[in-house]
């Protein structure tokens, strides 16, 4: 377990002493008066106890966070809020050990990940912001007044002031980091919600932001859930000037009306049905291996992995048998087994979800081409929440498989015939997050890629990130784009300053 030095500690039901991680608000660790357990997903046992914020810790949280954004963290320049994120990554950098132990105890992902992923993009997130904010310029334009003389107009950007950030248990330090680290760069102020199910790593990052120095409120954290809880309280706040969220679209879309109310700046990463286009002509290896990362990675429990897999009919039987035998060959097994591929799901919850899918596929008609079931290791792993890598054939595009998320280690592939058969099947679809096309055809990677109605698109690779990129879905996979100056212009109240030479 993490060395989480902020907690306190709870004696659980069973008796054993665990970690009790609480809230930091306005600079001071705040324990409240109810909590929740932390379940490790690999063998079912209790990690931590929880602090669930209440209202009033939330409220708070806000008010902290406002005095702090009239104070001084909101007025420093850019160069000392850049030098505060780059002691936040080195922070991070410092505990890195702690910070992958605290992920692999709340999802059970592979250490491997943890350590290649998610942390060092921890790391990332916060030294591309700073370096961003340190070398971006202004716009300035010139024009002539009606009486001939000269003006000079100038974009201007300040901070909006509080900024909510309620981020995902799928990538839980990435996805935190990849908000917080451009909101305080642009000199806001964060109350933050992690996902109730993965309070370890916000916790610590909490801890190295406290040791970072920069001022009371200017960074909160509140732990709970959404409905009736933390993070409805915080998306609801009158108090709040943005709202940045990822996460399931519905809930999206209820966190977008409570903010309609005061007309707040909300930036959404939601959901997505993503498609895998592989034609004949792809390099077939790459192609495998592509397809096999992008379904499952992180358990696909990626809001970038490919569900949907389009294979162009002369190489569609061939395509499926090699991929069904890399499928096979997927290690699922302990966070730290020697060449583990996939660990358990982030929940039991989760898990039933994603087996009522696998479920649901046979309803349809599917044929299962490898796993569809839970894998039995006869040791406290039957406790966790593991199901089966899964590959899925035979369903028509209408079927609730092919157009609802599942979030799971999970694709179905389908033959096509024609490139405009695939462009039309990958964009019939009520979400827009990303796509992936696999073709050694350079004017066909151009000409597909541009005709997909998402976000992101990947040619002959998946997930490979430039963090000044924009980043974002369309459709029902978001609003927004964040990344690079997308995310300097989110975080920011832009004026235009004009004046008379
Ligand atoms: O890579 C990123 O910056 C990012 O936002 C990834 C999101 C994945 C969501 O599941």
């Amino acid at each position: 377990m993490a060395a989480i030095s902020s907690s306190a500690t709870h004696t659980a039901a069973a008796g054993q002493a665990v970690p009790l991680l609480r809230c930091f608000v306005d600079g001071a660790w705040v324990e409240t008066g109810r909590s929740f357990d932390n379940i490790n997903p690999v063998n079912g046992r209790i990690v931590s106890r929880v602090c669930e914020a209440d209202r009033q810790t939330v409220d708070a949280a806000i008010q902290a966070a406002r005095r702090a954004s009239r104070g001084e963290w909101g007025r420093q320049s850019a160069a000392l809020r850049a030098a505060a994120l780059r002691r936040i990554a080195d922070g991070i950098e410092q505990r890195f050990d702690d910070f992958v132990a605290a992920e692999v105890a709340d999802t059970g992902r592979p250490v491997h990940q943890a350590r290649s992923l998610d942390v060092a993009r921890g790391i990332a997130n916060f030294r591309s912001f700073a370096d961003l904010i340190a070398t971006a310029g202004s716009e300035m334009f010139e024009g002539t007044a009606a009486d001939g003389s000269k003006v000079l107009n100038y974009v201007a950007r300040k901070p909006l002031g509080v900024v909510g950030v309620i981020s995902p248990w799928n990538l839980p330090l990435l996805l935190l980091t990849w908000k917080v680290a451009p909101a305080l760069a642009m000199g806001n102020c964060v109350v933050a919600k992690p996902s109730e199910e993965t309070p370890s790593s916000a916790t610590l990052l909490a801890e190295v932001i406290e040791a970072a120095g920069l001022p009371a409120g200017a960074f909160n954290l509140v732990h709970g859930f959404g409905p009736d809880s933390a993070g409805q309280f915080l998306s609801t706040s009158p108090h709040i000037d943005a709202i940045t969220f990822t996460g399931e679209s519905r809930t999206g879309s209820t966190i977008m009306k409570a903010a309609a109310e005061g007309v707040k700046e909300v930036s959404f990463e939601l959901g997505g049905k993503n498609a895998a286009v592989v034609f004949a002509d792809a390099d077939f290896d790459a192609a495998v291996a592509g397809v096999l990362r992008s379904s499952f990675t992180n358990s696909g429990q990626v809001c970038l992995c490919s569900e949907r897999v389009y294979v162009e009919r002369p190489i569609f039987e061939r395509f499926v048998a090699a991929l069904a035998a890399g499928c096979e060959q997927l290690r699922v097994d302990y966070p730290d087994a020697p060449g583990v591929d996939m660990g358990p799901l982030v929940s039991h919850t989760h898990r039933d979800k994603v087996l009522s899918y696998y479920a649901l596929a046979r309803e349809e008609g599917a044929t299962v081409v490898c796993g569809g079931g839970v894998p039995s290791f006869g040791d406290e792993r039957d406790q966790g929440a593991y199901v089966q890598p899964t590959i899925i054939t035979g369903l028509s595009d209408n079927a609730r498989c092919m157009r609802e998320e599942i979030f799971g280690p999970v694709c179905h592939v389908s033959p096509f015939d024609t490139e405009d058969e695939a462009v039309a099947r990958v964009n019939d679809s009520a979400y827009g997050l990303a796509g992936c096309v696999w073709t050694t055809n350079l004017s066909r990677a151009h000409r597909v890629a541009a005709q997909f109605e998402t976000g992101i698109v990947w040619v002959n690779t998946w997930f490979t990130r430039d963090l000044r990129t924009p980043f974002g879905g369309a459709k029902l996979s978001g609003l927004g784009r964040e990344g690079g100056r997308y995310s300097l212009d989110f975080y920011s109240e832009i004026s235009n300053i004009c004046i008379k030479v």
